[in-house]
């Protein structure tokens, strides 16, 4: 059975003081789930949150980190330096990465191959923008970003993969994708995988939704059959309106 996740991507997000208050509430009020529930805060408190929550059933994820192993790359972080505080699950790929960093499909795939070689869980977003929906491109543009980044992947990486759809045109502004346009690409992420693969890796990939997801539409949006969960934005730095997610799923 796939596993069910629901992921907050707190973003460049609370400093030292709140997150370790958003924490310490959200542990509190975590409910009984039968997903994985984690949290991505930003790098400088990224260890003080595997502290926190050390006994906590929430996961400390990363939202990225550099392909290269070590060296003169100011500013970047590698897969060992987030291992070595506890951290094995990185988020590759947000569009805002792509859009404002420069992150190229080439540079995602060295990203995805670099974390895994660490045995390291990716959580691999992708999505169309507003105009490749209007010209009804969607399908062919999510259909590449998965080839050139993840289809040179072995069927035995497909284990520590995660996926997370996220229409650009829904991310932040309010607009959700209907939970049928969602489920739509979400079939068709999973059928381009069998065909790539087989149905066996595409069943078992958990393909979470991203987009304005709040406590009001995410149960719809969960009872999906191809969704799996959510990588919440906004909602997830609000530890009522993050908990009543998790409730949903
Ligand atoms: O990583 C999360 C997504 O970008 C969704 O953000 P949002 O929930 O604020 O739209």
């Amino acid at each position: 059975m796939r596993s069910k996740i629901v992921a907050g991507n707190w973003k460049m997000n609370k400093n030292a003081a709140e997150t370790e208050a958003l924490l310490t509430e959200l542990s509190a009020k975590l409910p009984d789930t039968q997903a994985e529930v984690m949290v991505a805060p930003t790098f400088v408190n990224l260890s003080s949150a595997v502290r926190t929550l050390e006994s906590s059933a929430i996961e400390v994820i990363a939202q990225n980190m550099h392909f290269a192993e070590s060296g003169a790359y100011t500013g970047e972080i590698s897969a060992d330096m987030l291992l070595s505080i506890g951290v094995d699950t990185v988020i590759i790929g947000h569009s805002e990465r792509r859009a404002y960093f420069g992150e190229t499909d080439e540079i995602l795939a060295k990203k995805v191959k670099a974390a895994l070689a660490k045995n390291m869980r990716v959580m691999f977003c992708f999505g169309e923008e507003l105009e490749d929906r209007k010209s009804e491109n969607h399908f062919k543009v999510v259909e590449s970003q998965l080839k050139n980044a993840l289809f040179s992947l072995d069927a035995s990486d497909w284990g520590k993969i995660i996926l997370a759809y996220e229409p650009v045109w829904a991310i932040g502004t309010g607009e959700t994708a209907s939970p049928e346009q969602a489920q739509e690409m979400h079939a068709f992420i999973r059928k381009t995988i069998a065909d790539a693969y087989d149905t066996s890796v595409a069943n078992k990939v958990s393909i979470l939704y991203g987009g304005s997801v709040k406590p009001g539409n995410a149960k719809e949006i969960f009872g999906k059959p191809d969704v799996d969960g959510g990588l919440i934005g906004g909602a997830s730095l609000v530890a009522d309106d993050f908990v009543a997610i998790i409730e949903s799923i």
